[in-house]
């Protein structure tokens, strides 16, 4: 029985089981087998001709992707926001590449991709899918393109076609280690109480995986899914942004109800509505941050900024220094900021500085000791130190001098 079949049969299983305490482990065991076998699904994709991926080159500063089932708009949008020219009609798969275009935003160009619709299996292969959602695990932010018309349903329905490949939207990576050992069993440490998994069930799990010596470290409060994907790895944090389009089509009191939601936003390309907010939700959401530069007595080259993303824990001097020029660092020497992130005009800060968006900075390098000036100054402290040692013996000689007076 093929893969495909195996996973069905799984899933029909998971549907039929009651979910409650006695199965929780059954349904736990499920997860992992059908998380194994989506992944094998995954290995032919990328082992598949080359041709057959939407091989586009990555362009300016970020990535984005539309998704989204057909004729919703995707690509009615990316001819309203973008110079590109996207072919849009009534009837479905219209698009049947991928499509880039270039939203100038903030003195920053961020790439922005049309795809053709995909529908219910694209994970599984249907259509074009599993090349479209593989452009979106490669994205820095993904647009879910929905029809304002159509219910919740379709949402949910993109969502899991998404995760069957890995995708976790709008989450973030658990705070899991898993350290394999040779001997000791499988072991489940916590920082915190661990509400939703005990150590037995992740026993089963990592049995399923033959694993039967590790030590699982959780640091928050995790899920069972959780637990399969720090096994698996292979997973994708990704931000998204639900556009639901089309809205001249519903009413209002419909369209506020949908703005409301987190991550939502509401637009009508046909009536050019929100387009500023979306642009606005989208710089947000990629957590880009523009450094001005400026060199010692002039003005800020304000035509030009460093466009860096803001990491985990923020965006420092460092990966600026770094972005201007890779050997900078070993010269650095220390960097003046004015901007938000200065407690005062200018801050003289180090390279661990967390910048924001629109800071100045001047970057101050070691002073160069030439060889010549390295020699004066080598010279200078060796007299320096043959004039301690000769005050040294003079002293002694003195010494010696009262002692026979
Ligand atoms: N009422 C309304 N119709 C829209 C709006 N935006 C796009 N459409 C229409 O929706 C249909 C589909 O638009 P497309 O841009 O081709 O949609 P798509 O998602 O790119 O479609 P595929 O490429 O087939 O996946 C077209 O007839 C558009 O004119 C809108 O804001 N309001
Ligand atoms: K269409
Ligand atoms: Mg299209």
């Amino acid at each position: 029985m093929g893969v495909l079949e195996k996973i069905k049969e799984i899933e029909e299983e998971m549907a039929r089981t009651q979910k409650n305490k006695a199965t929780e482990y059954h349904l736990g065991l499920l997860k992992a087998k059908l998380a194994k076998y989506r992944t094998q699904l995954l290995e032919p994709a990328s082992k598949g001709p080359k041709g057959e991926g939407f091989e586009v080159q990555k362009f300016g500063n970020a990535r984005v992707c539309m998704i989204g089932f057909p004729s919703v708009g995707k690509s009615t949008l990316l001819s309203s926001i973008t110079e590109t020219e996207s072919l849009a009609a009534a009837y479905e798969f219209t698009t049947l590449t991928c499509i880039p275009g270039v939203i100038n935003y903030n003195d920053t160009k961020i790439q922005l991709l049309d795809l053709p619709g995909i529908i219910e299996g694209a994970a599984d292969g249907r259509g074009r899918g599993r090349q479209v959602i593989a452009v979106a695990k490669a994205s820095d932010l993904v647009l879910m393109v929905l029809d304002a018309q159509k219910s919740e349903e379709h949402k949910a329905k993109l969502t899991y076609e998404l995760e069957k490949v890995g995708i976790r939207l709008n989450q973030e990576r658990p705070d899991i280690t898993v350290t394999i050992n040779k001997t000791g069993g499988v072991k489940l440490i916590s920082t915190c109480q661990l509400t939703r998994i005990d150590e037995k069930q992740v026993k089963n799990i990592f049995s399923e995986y033959k694993i039967h010596n590790a030590t699982i470290l959780c640091r928050q409060d995790v899920t069972i899914d959780d637990i399969i994907d720090s096994i698996e790895g292979n997973r994708k944090y990704v931000r998204c942004l639900y556009v639901y389009n089309k809205i001249d089509t519903i009413s209002i009191e419909e369209v506020d109800m949908i703005a409301r939601q987190p991550n939502n936003v509401v637009i009508s390309c046909h009536q050019k509505l929100n387009f500023d907010y979306l642009l606005e939700k989208i710089w947000e959401n990629l957590g880009l941050v523009r450094i001005y530069t400026k060199r010692k007595g002039q003005p800020p080259d304000l035509g030009d900024p460093l466009i860096l993303t803001h990491g985990r824990n923020g965006c420092t001097i460092k990966s600026a220094v770094e972005q201007i020029h890779r050997d900078l660092i070993k010269d650095f020497a220390h960097a003046t900021v004015w901007g938000k992130s200065a407690k005062f005009m200018p801050q003289k800060v180090g390279l661990n500085h967390i910048l924001c968006d629109e800071d100045v900075i001047q970057i101050y390098k070691k002073a160069k000791t030439s060889t010549k000036a390295k020699e004066s100054n080598k010279l200078v402290s060796i007299t320096e130190k043959k004039d301690v040692k000769k005050e040294a013996k003079d002293m002694k000689d003195q010494k010696a001098k009262d002692k026979k007076k």
